[in-house]
């Protein structure tokens, strides 16, 4: 039997980063930056007012107050965008609005209010300080500033600031294009009916969903029945819009194991047993002309759910150039005595919750790898070393806290 990390270090090995290329900027949403982004320009690009009001120079407004106000006559307005150069020359005053560029000669902006807003000439109640309500050019960010750094996971907040700063795009590696193929004559589509021994396909629905939480696209094919030449067919049919493809079910030891059969007659697909539980049958290679990466999970919901998480997540964030790989373990103390098999490691399902006194997980009672009730209350994977046979209550013991970004 293989360890856990001889076989994801296997896929790890076997499934490179996509190419970088420029994504448009929404898609590149998760995505990480491939090359540092140094900004073209100043930010702000020009000087502009912060307030709805009047530009002027502040020498004109010395001595100002309520019961003084100065009066100056008001030469025009600019609005934001609206296209008009302007100027002002001593003792003049033009009304300007928020963004606007701030006109030659004027050195400060006085709000409304603080003065009558008046339109052919204004009173001013205030003196205004050189500067005031000013957004100076490249205050925020100078030309030539490397904004965002290689690698740089791009959010809502990097992809406003690439858009301000004039991109349209971002170059990232894309998207992993995963293709979900669950196997089994005894599938049907949620919604359909149900025969006395079939049951409905939750799997591929399950993958699929975290196949795009994972950040990848994912193109849900459904179940496809036990005959070897079907499968073939729509596995071949899919390569052309697969980075990679995972399936689910026929690879352990039945008479009608699809996967298992139709892939190990091509020679570069490896079916081994894995030390770990559950998920012990697990399949990886590259099919076809293409050498597409397939990675077969068991068919038992939970051991699908367990693989995905353990190789395929790590697989899909290698495609597409985000680290870490694998999600980070969590130190919480176990809220029961738990026993393991010696020799592989188990994942069991369990409850993480953060308390007054800490970090703290609960397993889940019922740990068949058929549980998928079980593993809807879990929010957490417990890990139990293949040296482990017990734990005990009071334990430290390391966790998957699983639907955290990382
Ligand atoms: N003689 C042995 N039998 C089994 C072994 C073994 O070592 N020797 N291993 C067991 C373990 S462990 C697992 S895990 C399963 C894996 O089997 P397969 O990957 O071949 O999966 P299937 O046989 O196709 O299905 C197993 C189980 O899961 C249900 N299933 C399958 N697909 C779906 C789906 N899309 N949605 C919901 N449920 C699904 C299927 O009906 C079966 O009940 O093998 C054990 N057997
Ligand atoms: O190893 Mo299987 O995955 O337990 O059910």
């Amino acid at each position: 039997m293989l360890t856990v990390e001889d076989h994801l270090e296997k896929i790890l090995r076997g499934i490179g980063p996509l190419g970088a290329y420029d994504q448009p900027l929404v898609e590149s949403l998760g995505l990480p930056l491939h090359e540092a982004f140094v900004s073209p320009s100043d930010l702000p690009l020009f000087d502009n007012s912060a307030m709805d009001g009047y530009a002027i120079r502040s020498e004109d407004l010395v001595g100002a107050s309520r019961e003084q106000p100065v009066v100056l006559p008001v030469v025009g307005e600019i609005a934001a965008g609206s296209g008009r150069p302007f100027a002002i020359s001593a003792g003049t005053a033009v009304k300007i609005m928020t963004g606007a560029p701030i006109p030659r000669g004027a050195d400060a902006v006085v709000p409304f209010e603080k003065t009558d807003r008046g339109n052919a000439r204004v009173e001013i109640y205030e003196p205004a300080a050189r500067g005031a309500c000013i957004r100076p050019k490249g205050d925020d960010i100078k030309a030539g500033d490397t904004v965002l750094a290689e690698g740089t996971v791009l959010g809502p907040r990097e992809i406003g600031l690439l858009a301000s700063l004039g991109a349209p795009r971002a170059k990232a590696r894309p998207r992993p294009r995963v293709v979900v193929i669950s196997t089994g004559d005894e599938l049907r589509e949620p919604g359909t009916h149900l025969d006395f021994d079939s049951i409905h396909d939750g799997n591929s629905y399950m993958l699929a969903a975290a196949v795009r939480d994972a950040g990848a696209i994912c193109y849900r094919v459904g179940a496809v029945d036990d005959s070897p030449r079907t499968f073939r067919k729509v596995l071949s049919e899919q390569l052309v819009r697969a980075d990679l493809v995972v399936t689910s079910g026929g690879i352990s030891k039945g008479d009608h194991d699809v996967v298992k059969e139709t892939l190990s007659a091509l020679g570069t697909v490896d079916f081994v047993e894995v030390a770990m539980q559950p998920g012990k049958p697990q399949g990886f290679g590259k099919v076809f002309d293409e050498q597409t990466p397939i990675i077969t999970l068991p068919g038992n919901a939970v051991s699908a759910y367990v693989s995905f998480e353990v190789f395929v997540l790590p697989a899909i964030r290698r495609m597409m150039g985000r680290t870490p790989y694998r999600r980070p373990m969590v130190h919480a103390v176990l809220a029961a005595d738990l026993t393991s098999t010696p020799g592989i490691r188990q994942y069991v399902r369990g409850v993480f919750e953060v308390t007054h006194r800490g970090a703290k997980v609960t397993p889940i009672l019922g740990n068949g790898s058929h549980l998928i009730g079980s593993l809807a209350k879990a929010n957490a994977l417990i890990i139990v070393g293949e040296d482990q046979t017990a734990l005990n209550m009071g334990d430290t013991v390391r966790t998957l806290v699983l639907d955290r970004p990382f």
